[in-house]
């Protein structure tokens, strides 16, 4: 069995136990593929792999799925042990926050404040102060974050940067079904004609991407993912579709780009995005 600690003293004296890089893989448990990748870039990357497992109350709004999100610690634990992971850290709520909500949050500046912080107010200040609380108890050489969560992965390196954390981020690629749909631990929420519904997202980045491909512009890449988001017989219904520079910064868009969608499918919101590489203009 995998070495599952609850505390913090617990997780300091197991952590002070691992000589070695140390790369952590920050989760909110209901495990996946996609989680099994991040383990398995870890494993290759450092010495010993902790896991975080915690359903965070900050980053979660008033009428969002904080109660109802899947909680499978055992299964979890199954999978971390099958993927040779050191250590897992799964606090309860007063354990992280034994004060309470905190006061003091980490301000993730304008970006946090855009896509999904306009859909999700304070999400990314609930987001950035957890991450930073788990670096600090945690203190690992590595930390790996899923593209899949593109803006998050976007503003945790913006933090390490900014505030001199001395942990390299990792990024790993967005892991798919066969059919396109993003692994998510949101997708178990979907019933089978939500499900069917849900490959809207990744149609429309599939079509972007062939757009830039045939050489659109930055406008044909966006209407070409719009018409196969909405080809009449959807029932996702769109938050956002963005064609952005890499960083996710305002301003004209021009080579090496990235595309982000966000929808809700029946009670369900949904992510994803994907690398455009525009063509220089003649
Ligand atoms: N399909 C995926 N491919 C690669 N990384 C992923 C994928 N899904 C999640 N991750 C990454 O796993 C880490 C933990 O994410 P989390 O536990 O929130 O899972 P999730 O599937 O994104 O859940 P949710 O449905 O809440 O968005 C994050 O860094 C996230 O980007
Ligand atoms: C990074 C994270 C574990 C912080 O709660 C969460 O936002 C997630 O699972 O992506
Ligand atoms: N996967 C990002 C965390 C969240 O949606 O709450």
């Amino acid at each position: 069995m995998v070495n599952v600690v609850h505390t913090r003293k617990e997780l300091a004296a197991a952590r002070d136990g691992l000589t070695g890089t140390v790369g952590v893989v920050m989760t909110m448990g209901a495990l996946h593929a996609g989680h099994e990748t991040l383990l398995r870039a870890a494993r290759e990357r450092a010495d010993h792999v902790l896991v975080t497992v915690f359903v965070n109350p900050l980053q979660f709004g008033p009428n969002e799925d904080f109660d109802r999100y899947p909680r499978t610690l055992d299964a979890d634990l199954e999978i971390c042990r099958r993927a040779g992971v050191d250590l897992v850290f799964a606090p309860p709520v007063n354990e992280m926050y034994p004060q309470g909500q905190p006061t003091v949050r980490l301000n993730p500046g304008p970006l946090g404040e855009d896509l999904e912080g306009l859909s999700r107010p304070g999400f990314f200040h609930g987001v950035l102060t957890v991450v930073m609380k788990l670096l600090q108890l945690t203190r690992p050489d590595l930390a790996f974050f899923g593209e899949k969560d593109y803006q998050q992965l976007t503003l945790v390196r913006r933090m390490v940067r900014d505030l001199d954390v001395p942990t390299e981020i990792v990024g790993v690629p967005t892991v798919r079904e066969p059919d396109g749909l993003a692994l998510s631990s949101r997708n178990r929420y979907l019933s089978a004609e939500e499900r069917r519904a849900a490959l809207s997202l990744s149609a429309a980045l599939r079509a972007g991407v062939a757009a830039a491909e045939r050489g659109d512009d930055a406008g044909a890449v966006l209407a070409a993912a719009h018409r196969a988001f909405d080809p009449g017989t959807s029932d996702a219904r769109l938050d956002y579709l963005v064609l952005t520079d890499t960083d996710l910064e305002p301003g004209p868009v021009a080579g090496a780009a990235r595309l982000l969608i966000a929808a809700w499918v029946g009670a369900t919101r949904l992510i994803d995005n994907t690398a455009i590489h525009l063509a220089p203009r003649p």
